[in-house]
C-alpha cells in the first residue's frame, strides 16, 4: 500500500492567529488539489513561539483549531496530521498536536511532553504526559512535536505499537539543522519506520526557520527534502518497504526491555 503525504512547509505570522488559520486554509486546499491523502502542519502555527502572549491568543481548549482542521479534512476528504497550537486549558497552556481523518474524525491529539528550555518553553508551557499513537489512511502511526526527537526513548515508547509512519512537526531554527536531519534519519532507521517530518520556514523575533522538512524511509534514506523556501511538498512511501526491512533485521522482536531503564 502507497500514500502520498505533503509536507506544509509553511511561514508562521507571529502572534497573529487569524493570518494563520488563513494560511493554514489556503496550504490545505493547495494539498488537496495534489491529491495528496495525508497533509502534515509544522509546530506552533497559530502563534508561533509567541509564549509571553498566550494570555489572550492560545487557543481556548483547542477548540477553534479542531473546528477548522475537522472542517477542512471534511471538506477536501484528507488526513491531516495538524501540527501543533498554542491551547488554553484549565488555567494552562500546551503546545497541542490534533490529528484528523478524511471524514473529520478527532482521532488523536497530544500535547507535547519534553519542553525546549532554550526557546523558554518551559515557563509558560503545561508538559504532556501520555503517547500518541493513532491509525491514520489505514497505517498505524505516532506523532510528537520537535525537541521530543532529541528523546529515542520517547519515540520507541509510542512506536512500540506497530507504528509505520512517524510523524514530527516543528519549529527547529536554522543553527542547528544539521542535528534535526540527523536526529530524524536516526529515528527511522531505528523504528524500521517511514519519519515525515515538517518544519517551518520564516522569522520570529529570535530565531530563523529555514525548513528542510523531510520524507524519511525506514533505512534512513531521505526521499523527500522540501528545501528552504515555502511550499507544499509531495512524497509518496510505500509500505512494503517496512516488511522487508524488519523481515532481515527484526529489531522489535530481538528487544530486551527488561534490561533498560
Ligand atoms: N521547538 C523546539 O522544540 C526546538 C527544538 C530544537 O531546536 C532543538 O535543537 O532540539
Amino acid at each position: 500500500m502507497g500514500l502520498t503525504v505533503a509536507l506544509a512547509q509553511m511561514d508562521v505570522d507571529f502572534a497573529n492567529p487569524g493570518a494563520n488559520f488563513e494560511r493554514v486554509s489556503q496550504v490545505i486546499a493547495e494539498a488537496a488539489k495534489e491529491h495528496a491523502d495525508i497533509v502534515v502542519l509544522p509546530e506552533m502555527w497559530n502563534t508561533g513561539y509567541a509564549l509571553d502572549q498566550l494570555n489572550g491568543l492560545a487557543d481556548p481548549n483547542g477548540q477553534n483549531t479542531q473546528e477548522l482542521l475537522q472542517e477542512l479534512a471534511r471538506n477536501y476528504h484528507i488526513n491531516i496530521v495538524g501540527g501543533s497550537v498554542a491551547t488554553a486549558r484549565d488555567d494552562r497552556f500546551y503546545n497541542t498536536s490534533y490529528i484528523v481523518d478524511d471524514q473529520g474524525r478527532l482521532v488523536s491529539s497530544y500535547d507535547k511532553v519534553h519542553l525546549f528550555g532554550l526557546m523558554n518553553e518551559e515557563q509558560y508551557i503545561t508538559a504532556g504526559k501520555t503517547e500518541n499513537y493513532f491509525q491514520l489512511a489505514g497505517a498505524a502511526s505516532a506523532g510528537v512535536i520537535c525537541y521530543d526527537i532529541r528523546f529515542p526513548e520517547w519515540l520507541r515508547t509510542n512506536a512500540r505499537h506497530g507504528a509505520k509512519v512517524l510523524y514530527v512537526s516543528a519549529e527547529w531554527p536554522q543553527p542547528r539543522i544539521a542535528q534535526w536531519e540527523v536526529l530524524l534519519r536516526a529515528r527511522a532507521i531505528e523504528n524500521q519506520a517511514f519519519v515525515v517530518a515538517v518544519n517551518r520556514v520564516g522569522d520570529d523575533p529570535d530565531n530563523h526557520f529555514n525548513g528542510h522538512s523531510l520524507v524519511i524511509d525506514p533505512l534512513g534514506n531521505i526521499i523527500a527534502n522540501a528545501g528552504e523556501t515555502e511550499k507544499v511538498k509531495l512524497a509518496t512511501i510505500d509500505f512494503s518497504q517496512i516488511e522487508a526491512v524488519r523481515g532481515q533485521i527484526p529489531v522489535f522482536k530481538d528487544r530486551r526491555p527488561e534490561l533498560y531503564r
